[in-house]
């Protein structure tokens, strides 16, 4: 991975130490929503997630702040928005959450379901509001702008194909299947791209199309929750590739709530870096097997997690597995 020049230039803000303590954090997510997996209770399954998540958290060494987390504080009684997390004894940092990724792959037991956290240095993360957001990513490698959020699926896919030197027949996008997708999906598949349809889990989805020798898949498009936003482009900026995304504030209500989250622009389209800036770690345990990340797996006398855990300024990424014993 090549690091960009700003990237060089500046001090890492946050302490690369913290990288491991954020794995611990979402191995306690996952171990205690695995528990819940394919046992179709998707809420019994979050909780548990959430519980551990925060119960783990507090030994972080952060004066820690959650941005992006389960909700407004009348509506979540943990990592809800504003909370202060954390041991209290290290950097001023923000953090966003998704204790449970996938909570309906986790009740199903299907893929790509994910405990995921993101931290950065205070303001560093968007503070989005829970709604829904267009999003676009493709991989490293590319010129800036090669696709863009306000061309429409077949321009897009056309001059991703030309700047990869392929025809159009031989790109894959990635699309989570709601009738919301239909007309974007007609018109991919009139250009003669191939689709992935997920049922959910746009993080790892949007992971995937950066990922593209591993997947095969060239292209995220469509729109999913505004909070994975943030979480995929917090891991982007340390992989690499191109994002976009534009919240769908289509209501007075919703521009009202974006508003008090400081959204001036109800119409601004973000690029990765602006999505997530500055000094950003991105960890993520798999919770059931994906493509993503291996599941937990229960042994006789241990319990295996498999973890990636990223960091922007150093752009490492790491894989880790972990075996816990019982
Ligand atoms: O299911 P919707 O309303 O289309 O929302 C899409 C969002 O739901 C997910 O698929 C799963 O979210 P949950 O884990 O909250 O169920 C996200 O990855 C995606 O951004």
């Amino acid at each position: 991975m090549k690091l960009g020049k700003s990237d060089t230039d500046r001090q890492a803000a946050i302490d690369r130490s913290l990288t491991l303590e954020l794995v611990r954090v979402t191995e306690a997510a996952a171990l205690a929503a695995a528990t819940w997996r394919g046992k179709g209770d998707e809420k019994a399954a979050d909780a548990a997630a959430v519980e551990a998540m925060r119960a783990e958290m507090g030994n972080v060494h952060i004066h820690g702040r959650i941005v992006i987390g389960e909700g407004e504080r009348d509506e979540a009684p943990m990592l809800f928005i504003g909370e202060e997390v954390g041991a209290g004894d290290g950097p001023e940092v923000d953090i966003a959450v998704d204790p449970l990724e996938g909570t309906t792959l986790c009740a199903k037991n299907q893929p790509d379901s994910i405990c995921v956290l993101a931290m950065a240095e205070r303001g560093g993360l968007l503070n989005a509001p829970d709604v829904y957001m267009h999003k676009i990513a493709i991989g490293a490698g590319y010129p800036a702008g090669v696709v863009d959020l306000d061309a429409s699926a077949t321009v897009n896919v056309k001059a991703l194909a030309k700047a990869k030197g392929v025809p159009v027949n031989e790109i894959t996008a990635c699309v989570l299947d709601r009738p919301r997708h239909a007309a974007l999906i007609d018109d991919l598949r009139t250009a003669g791209v191939a689709i992935k349809l997920i049922s959910d889990g746009d993080i790892a989805g949007i992971i995937h199309a950066v990922n593209t020798e591993d997947t095969g898949i060239d292209i995220y498009l469509g729109s999913g929750g505004a909070p994975e936003g943030v979480l995929a482009a917090a891991a982007l900026r340390c992989i690499g590739g191109q994002m976009q995304g534009k919240l769908i504030l289509d209501t007075d209500e919703k521009r009202a709530r974006a508003l008090k989250m400081g959204i001036t622009d109800p119409n601004r389209k973000y690029r990765t870096d602006e999505l997530a800036s500055g000094d950003v770690l991105f960890a993520a345990t798999g919770v059931t097997d994906g493509t993503l990340l291996s599941g937990v797996r229960y042994g006789k006398n241990t319990v295996r997690t498999n973890t990636v855990v990223m960091r922007s300024w150093s752009q490492t990424v790491r894989w880790i597995t972990a075996e816990h014993h019982r």
